[in-house]
């Protein structure tokens, strides 16, 4: 088995009609800057995965000064890792991830991200765990400034496609 740990971080803009967190849209007053389409959970899950089987970061494999990836889906980016790790002989067992935000309010959204976020995986959605937690209003998530979001991964031998 390996373990991998991600984390991200993506500032919010002045203004903007949402944004993307695990695959789902969230329609918000504002928006988050990125190269990318900017989901900041799917990129901790895919650093997390990247760092299970020794593979890098995802800036490593998608470079954001790539014009390939600007405006990219990051359940691309991920179902593409997902790939990349099979090829190295792993695959995902289960996920857990947490969210801080202190605004908007994301549980009404955390089942849809969990479904989402586990079909890209190729996993049933019971072993994909998103949790959304607030900073009490400290540093630069408790201001609005931002989402972090962190992931924890567990990765076991991929099993061969029969023939
Ligand atoms: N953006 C968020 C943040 C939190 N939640 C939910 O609220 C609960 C309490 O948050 P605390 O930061 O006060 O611990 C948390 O457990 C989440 O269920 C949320 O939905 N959206
Ligand atoms: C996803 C990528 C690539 O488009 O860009 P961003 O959306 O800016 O995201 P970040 O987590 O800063 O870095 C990873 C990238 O290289």
């Amino acid at each position: 088995m390996r373990i991998g740990q991600g984390f991200d971080v993506h500032s919010f803009s002045a203004a903007g009609e949402g944004f993307t967190l695990g695959g789902v849209w969230i329609p918000y007053e504002r928006s988050l800057e990125a190269h990318s389409d900017g989901d900041v959970l799917l990129h901790a899950v895919t650093d997390a995965l990247l760092g299970a089987v020794g593979l890098g970061d995802i800036g490593h494999h998608f470079p954001d000064d790539d014009p390939r990836w600007k405006g990219a889906d990051s359940s691309e980016l991920l179902a593409s890792t997902v790939m990349t790790a099979r090829e190295a002989g792993w695959q995902p067992v289960n996920v857990d991830a947490t969210v801080i935000a202190q605004a908007p309010k994301l549980a009404c959204y955390i089942s849809e991200m969990r479904q989402r976020t586990a079909k890209t995986l190729e996993l049933p959605a019971e072993v994909v765990n998103i949790k959304a937690t607030t900073s009490e209003r400290l540093g630069f998530t408790g201001r609005g400034e931002g989402i972090a979001a962190l992931a924890v991964i567990l990765m076991e031998p991929a099993i061969k496609a029969q023939r």
